[in-house]
């Protein structure tokens, strides 16, 4: 007979006869639930259908493909798999498993791609029908067909209906703003649920005095349905591992809340009352009313097995419904079993015992059925606050694809809250019915803004690539951020930066966006800047299909990055037009900008960029080749290049610069070479000219200061001529004659002050012309040189002349007031000297030169001047006081405040 179907079925179906037809559906009479089906359309499935006998491991078919049959389990098993997105290289997840009588496919009556891929897991029989042959029998038997794939459903916890995933994973979510506690937490129930809703239904209909019965409700028939109180009644009776009225409450609103059981008029909750309440096969009418003696024993046998879970599972299925009731429906006993479930959350470990009640009225909980669920996208607006009690989600990022996995007790989505900014990441819901915690946005403001964590750390990968930091608020600050940057990786920086820091709705900055600017060159070279702003700019050219919500973030994003460029430029002015890679890509960038509709808004910005390149271009080609020249012996940096004053001329790399370079017997040779030169070039070359017969490893370039002190300069440092010390001179000598190395007389200083009677000049004016100088010097330095000399010239091989002159011009200010001091032999004029420098230092301040005040300060406290008591007692009393108010403001242990 076994034998006889299988030969039918293998025949072509124009072959087969009406045997053939009797046997194969004498077959599929003994599949459950497929023997629902009348004879007629058993026949019909007989007549077109194909038998398949599958190896382990085959696919029949993959997500996305567009499907062609229908298909009935017959023997075997398979599996429903899932990727949460198609290019995801992990492992699919496993959304449910197909056993005799399963009957899956159904998609292809609404010619929909496949959702999900099917895999065989054993050896398999199937019954394969084709599409058209498939649709007919379906019209004729719609009902049943679609009891049949219900009850499917049930048997299998997911996945064989028509289209259980059939929402594509782009698609938004139903985010429930406000969660119904009367209806299902999961679009279908777990095996385990729908089989105790079985085996449950199955007694209750055994038991002749059953509370499930057909009733009449405000003139409606309702079939099967029982109140709530005798439900509870029933159970207790039922096994004595329920002992309480709410314990059996609490497992018949596990079975509501699965969809298995649900009120007649699907607007309660399960509640011990006289509410009416029906088991979901009930509702069309379509299960049996009746229970075979063997399906009762079954039934019996799972439930002595298997009431122990629903029982475990009552508490959590309450405390689920409570937390989908609006808050004022929450009576003070339910919000005190929310408080005890808040406290064994850690991602609200960190908050009060009063925050944490407060929380537990308003804090929801939310279900999602289907893996693959967009939860919100990178870019929205972000509306709440989440922690992942069951499940996992996926963190997207635009470009970098999933950055991290979120599972159980995580939290995410308060970045966009605490900042006001869009969303950072895509949440794509990795599993099936992953449940969650809401705390919307005005709430979440209310009660946790002020009390958030200290610290807050994103990863991507298992790595921490940014930590955030609480900004204490201080007086007067209106910073828009209530975090800022403490340290991540550069990229994430750059992402975070033009996801908060640009952009319309950023109302107030922190110094983050300024710092960035100013410092990136330390951690991120320009031209990897350069090229990931390239990428964020060029985000949409390899990503094919676009939504309006991609098109708009990704408008955005140009749009920042465009702005980025305008403040980058502001920011580091020249630096950023010296470097090649910059001036390419802004041209680049303007191109694109006036070939680009969307970006017509941002045409005005980039020219705007664009004419400052061509300025500074034309500027500097100008000012190409200048030379300098360090002063001789004693002179003033004044005299530092051919001109009198420096007249906010910048030094630059390749200018060039006259300087001596000496060998232990104090001969000498003169040197020409660009600033940017480096400290190896020069020692080879003043070796040669100095005839030092040696090779450039046994000799070193050295400065000897006046003092003797001597420091080596490694091969790679630039900038060297302008880095010496006041009255240091640059030195090249053999490594092991280092000791030999002695001082030039000139170097030991002045022995006269300048022959320039000061009392005929007014101090004022003095003051005056020297802040016109020194803001010169100062308008000249680069920040970037400030991080050149911090970090050490030769990491960056860039030239820091500029604030070697700034710098030399302090230490010369201070040490020409010690001179003229302590040279002037006669006491009288020596008084009317201090006199005339204490002022001087008022003058500085009051003009805010700090740079020459402090260095006055520091002059007029040098011991040689300190010592000289009997000049400082002649001078009146009140410039001894103002000294010392003086002293103390440079005190750093003031911090200069
Ligand atoms: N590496 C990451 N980058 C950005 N967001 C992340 C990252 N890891 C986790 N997230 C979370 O993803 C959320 C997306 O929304 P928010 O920007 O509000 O807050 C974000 C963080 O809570």
């Amino acid at each position: 007979m076994a034998m006889e179907w299988i030969t039918a079925m293998d025949k072509r179906p124009c072959d087969r006869n009406l045997r053939d037809a009797e046997l194969i559906s004498c077959r599929l009479r003994r599949v459950e639930p497929l023997c629902r089906l009348p004879s007629s359309a058993l026949q019909q499935l007989a007549m077109c259908g194909f038998y398949e006998d599958l190896e382990k491991g085959v696919t029949l078919f993959r997500a996305g493909e567009q499907g062609r049959f229908w298909y009935a389990v017959l023997g075997g098993s398979l599996e429903v798999r899932y990727h949460a997105s198609e290019t995801d290289a992990k492992a699919p997840v496993t959304l449910c498993n197909l056993s005799v009588g399963a009957t899956f496919g159904e998609s292809i009556l609404h010619e929909l791609p496949r959702d999900s891929t099917v895999v065989t897991k054993t050896t398999c029989e199937l019954l394969r029908v084709e599409q058209q042959d498939f649709r007919l029998i379906w019209e004729k038997n719609k009902e049943l067909m679609n009891d049949i794939i219900t009850t499917c459903k049930l048997k299998n916890g997911f996945g064989s209906g028509v289209s259980p995933i059939a929402s594509s994973p782009t698609k938004r979510p139903l985010s429930p703003d406000h969660p119904n506690p009367a209806l299902p937490i999961s679009e279908s129930p777990s095996s385990t649920m729908s089989r105790m809703g079985w085996a449950l239904r199955t007694l209750l209909i055994a038991d002749s005095s059953s509370c499930l019965k057909d009733r009449k409700v405000a003139g409606k028939f309702i079939r099967k349905c029982a109140p709530g109180t005798e439900l509870v009644d029933w159970l207790l009776n039922l096994s004595s591992i329920v002992h309480t009225r709410a314990q059996a409450a609490g497992m018949w609103q596990a079975l509501l809340e699965e969809g298995v059981l649900s009120h007649v008029n699907k607007e309660q909750p399960f509640k011990d009352k006289c509410f009416l309440y029906r088991f979901r096969v009930d509702e069309d009418g379509s299960a049996g009313s009746y229970s075979t003696t063997e399906d009762t024993n079954a039934a019996n046998e799972y439930v002595r097995e298997s009431l122990s879970t629903l029982f475990q599972r009552g508490p959590d299925a309450i405390l689920r419904m409570i937390l989908r009731k609006p808050s004022h429906e929450r009576t003070p006993e339910e919000l005190e079993l929310i408080f005890e479930e808040l406290l064994h959350i850690t991602a609200l470990s960190h908050l009060s015992t009063s925050i944490k009640r407060e929380l537990s009225s308003i804090i929801v909980f939310e279900s999602h059925a289907q893996a693959g669920t967009i939860l919100f996208n990178q870019g929205d607006e972000g509306r709440s606050w989440y922690i992942l009690l069951k499940g996992s989600v996926d963190v997207v990022i635009h470009g970098k694809g999933t950055v991290a996995t979120l599972k159980n007790g995580d939290d995410f989505g308060k970045l966009a809250l605490i900042n006001d900014a869009p969303r950072a990441a895509t949440i794509v819901l990795k599993e099936n019915n992953c449940h969650l915690l809401r705390v919307d946005k005005e709430h979440f403001n209310r009660i946790l803004r002020d009390v958030e964590a200290n610290t807050l750390r994103l990863q991507e990968h298992g790595k921490d690539v940014l930590v955030l930091e609480r900004v204490a608020k201080q007086r007067g600050q209106h910073s828009a951020f209530k975090y800022t940057v403490m340290s991540g990786t550069p990229s994430k920086m750059l992402e975070h930066l033009l996801e908060t820091r640009l952009g319309n709705q950023v109302s107030g900055l922190d110094p983050f966006l300024d710092d960035f600017l100013l410092t990136h060159i330390v951690f991120m070279p320009v031209v990897q800047l350069v090229d990931e702003l390239a990428n964020y700019f060029h985000c949409d050219s390899n990503n094919g299909s676009q939504t309006p919500e991609d098109r708009e973030y990704i408008i955005n994003f140009k749009k920042r990055v465009v702005q980025f460029m305008q403040k980058w430029v502001t920011a580091v002015r020249h630096a950023a037009f010296d470097e090649p890679s910059v001036c390419d890509f802004i041209e680049d960038l303007a191109t694109e900008i006036e070939a680009d509709q969307e970006l017509s808004e941002e045409t005005s910005i980039i020219h705007n960029v664009l004419t400052q390149m061509t300025r500074y271009q034309e500027d500097r080609n100008q000012n190409t080749g200048q030379k300098w020249k360090l002063p001789p012996n004693g002179q003033p940096i004044c005299l530092f290049s051919g001109n009198a004053t420096p007249s906010k001329t910048i030094i630059r790399p390749d200018d060039d610069i006259i300087f001596r370079v000496y060998c232990a017997d104090h001969t000498y040779c003169t040197l020409r070479f660009p600033l940017h030169t480096t400290a190896g070039i020069i020692k080879a070359c003043a070796a040669d000219k100095l005839q030092l017969n040696r090779g450039p490893d046994d000799l070193v370039l050295i400065e000897v200061k006046s003092n003797g002190e001597r420091s080596v300069y490694k091969d790679n440092d630039v900038s060297i001529p302008t880095s010496l010390s006041l009255n240091g001179r640059l030195f090249v000598s053999v490594k092991d004659h280092l000791d030999a190395l002695t001082p030039l007389p000139e170097q030991e200083g002045p022995t006269e002050g300048i022959d320039i009677d000061l009392e005929i000049l007014s101090t004022k004016e003095i003051a005056y012309q020297m802040t016109l100088f020194d803001w010169d010097l100062f308008w000249a330095v680069h920040e970037y040189e400030l991080l050149y000399q911090t970090f050490g010239r030769h990491h960056f091989g860039k030239i820091t002349a500029n604030l070697d002159v700034f710098l030399r011009r302090f230490n010369e200010l201070q040490f020409w007031i010690a001179t003229e001091i302590v040279t002037t032999s006669s006491m009288c004029k020596r008084v009317g000297l201090l006199r005339k420098f204490i002022k001087l230092a008022a003058y500085c301040k009051e003009y805010q030169n700090l740079n020459a005040f402090f260095a006055i300060t520091m002059g007029l406290s040098n011991m040689a001047v300190l010592r000289l008591t009997q000049t400082w007692e002649k001078i009146p009393s009140k410039f001894r006081k103002l000294f010392q108010e003086f002293e103390a403001l440079i005190a750093p242990s003031r911090n200069h405040t």
